[in-house]
């Protein structure tokens, strides 16, 4: 229940992360008084410890195997070392740059008012909510919920004996580690395994399965065949139990082997950040993450959630496009195509099916596959690992999905993503006139050679 000290806004947005800022600017811009209760830095889980900076780390690592790659293009270098502390330091310069602004910005709007703390919420029946942020209350008739999600910690056995890390700490060391074990083999495992590896570290990735799990098993296999490739060991079993001594940490498998390092870090996955919001009395899905419908509405008139913790995405260009949507009265996030990309390099780039979904979507379907090996643009740049697929509808010839595996995946995952939200055809997008020599010139190619699955 709230006090008489309550203070009174327009609106209150929990999270300072993709989405809340956008959402806080618009209300404040029509005058709106807003409060925005940050309980890290602004610019979320992306800008402090997720996309941007591992991104910035991706670069330095590019940069690192270039260089040893550099005679393969008659260039000669000398000894080639990575300076880790130097590598750090450019992240962390890149990063303050990016949050100042947002800083500034978030603390000289008169309409708005940044609060540092952990906001509880009580969301009120009646449509009236209450923020408590340390001895401060706030009432409200809009509650904007943008609270992101943190990594899971595993219950492994003697975890709680051992010194580990998330990326949160990982992003902050000085020193290169050793042997660095990463029990995830998804985004963030194989993202930092690879990073760390050319950075010089010695790198074990325990997958708990195959590596990249939800894409198809030859897709799985290829970026598994890079990782080996570069010296990563990949082993396909589940931790079962962590335990250290003299600062030896020994990872336990399920096939009952055994593998060591010096430093330990965690990437099984993400989980919401709703219990740290108090007796809040708002519907989670089963899955635990804030139940909404299509314009973000939870279970409580006058709260809304946005991004990761609604589950209706977990990627920043997800969140992002939840405050623009929100902020459209005539969107809404049905039917929105979400394409992503792992950034290993070269990167995996993703949007809908894959083969294994389309062979089991009761569609006719159509598929082609390329090896990067064929793609003249990839030939020339020396960068001919990887493959593309395409999946199409025979009936309908909609686009069902794609995978670009291969230098550029990202961005070609996006051209598909974007023909599929615009609803064209495949021989369309396959009749368009390419770039010479670019990599999505291999697209009309690639959808020229369409055979039923078999
Ligand atoms: C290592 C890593 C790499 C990633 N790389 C990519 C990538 O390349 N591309 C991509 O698209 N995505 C990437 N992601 C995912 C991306 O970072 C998230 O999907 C995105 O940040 C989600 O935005 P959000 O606004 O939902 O939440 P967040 O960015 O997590 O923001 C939520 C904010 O809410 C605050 N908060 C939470 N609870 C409270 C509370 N009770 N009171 C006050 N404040 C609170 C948090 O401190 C945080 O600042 C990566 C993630 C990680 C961990
Ligand atoms: N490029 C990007 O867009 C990007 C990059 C990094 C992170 N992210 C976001 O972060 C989220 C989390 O990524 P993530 O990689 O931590 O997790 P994830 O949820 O994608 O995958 C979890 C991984 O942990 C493994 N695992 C779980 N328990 C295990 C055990 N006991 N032993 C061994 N392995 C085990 C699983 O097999 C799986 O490989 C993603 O959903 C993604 O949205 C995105």
């Amino acid at each position: 229940m709230s006090s008489n000290n309550a203070e009174e806004f327009d609106a209150v947005v929990v999270g300072a992360g993709q989405a809340g800022p956008g959402v806080a600017g618009a209300l404040a811009s029509r005058g709106e008084r807003v409060a925005v209760v940050e309980m890290a830095q602004v610019g979320g889980t992306c800008l402090n410890h997720g996309c941007r900076p591992t991104k910035a780390l991706r670069a330095s690592a590019l940069a690192a195997h270039r260089a040893h790659r550099a005679t393969e293009y008659g260039v000669l270098t000398g000894k080639i070392t990575v300076d880790f502390p130097a590598v750090m330091q450019r992240m962390h310069t890149m990063i303050d740059g990016m949050r100042e602004p947002l800083l500034d910005w978030l603390t000289s709007d008169e309409h708005l008012e940044l609060i540092h703390g952990q906001a509880t919420i009580a969301a009120g029946e009646d449509g009236e909510h209450t923020v408590r942020v340390g001895d401060r209350e706030l009432r409200t008739r809009k509650l904007y919920l943008d609270i992101g999600a943190r990594a899971v910690v595993p219950d492994l056995p003697g975890l709680d004996q051992v010194d580990h890390l998330t990326e949160i700490e990982l992003l902050q060391l000085t020193q290169l580690p050793e042997r660095l074990v990463i029990i995830g083999g998804s985004y963030i495992g194989c993202e930092f395994g690879q990073m760390f590896r050319r950075f010089g570290s010695e790198v074990t990735i325990v997958a708990g399965g195959r590596p990249a799990a939800r894409e198809d098993h030859d897709v799985s296999d290829l970026l598994r065949e890079l990782l080996e490739g570069e010296g990563i060991t990949v082993t396909t079993g589940r931790a079962t139990g962590v335990s250290s001594s003299d600062g030896e940490i020994t990872v336990s498998l399920s096939d009952g082997s055994e593998v060591t390092g010096t430093q330990l870090l965690l990437a099984v996955g993400r989980r919401p950040n709703v219990d740290l919001l108090g007796d809040h009395g708002l519907e989670l899905d089963d899955r635990g993450y804030l139940k909404i419908n299509s314009r973000f509405e939870t279970s409580a008139p006058g709260v809304w959630a946005l991004g990761d913790v609604n589950g209706h995405g977990a990627f920043t260009h997800t969140a992002y496009q939840d405050s623009q949507i929100l902020l459209d009265p005539d969107r809404t996030v049905d039917g929105r195509i979400t394409a992503y990309a792992m950034f290993t390099d070269p990167p995996l780039g993703r949007v809908g099916m894959t083969e294994a979904e389309a062979r089991t979507s009761g569609r006719s379907v159509l598929k082609a596959d390329l090896p990067m090996s064929k793609v003249s643009r990839a030939i020339i740049d020396g960068e001919t690992e990887g493959m593309m697929r395409i999946l199409v509808d025979a009936d309908s010839e909609e686009i069902l999905g794609a995978c670009f595996f291969g230098m550029h995946g990202d961005d070609l995952a996006q051209q598909i993503g974007l023909a599929m939200q615009a609803g064209i055809g495949y021989k369309a997008v396959r009749d368009a006139l390419p770039i010479h020599p670019s990599v999505a010139e291999f697209i009309p190619t690639l959808l020229g050679s369409l055979q039923p699955l078999e």
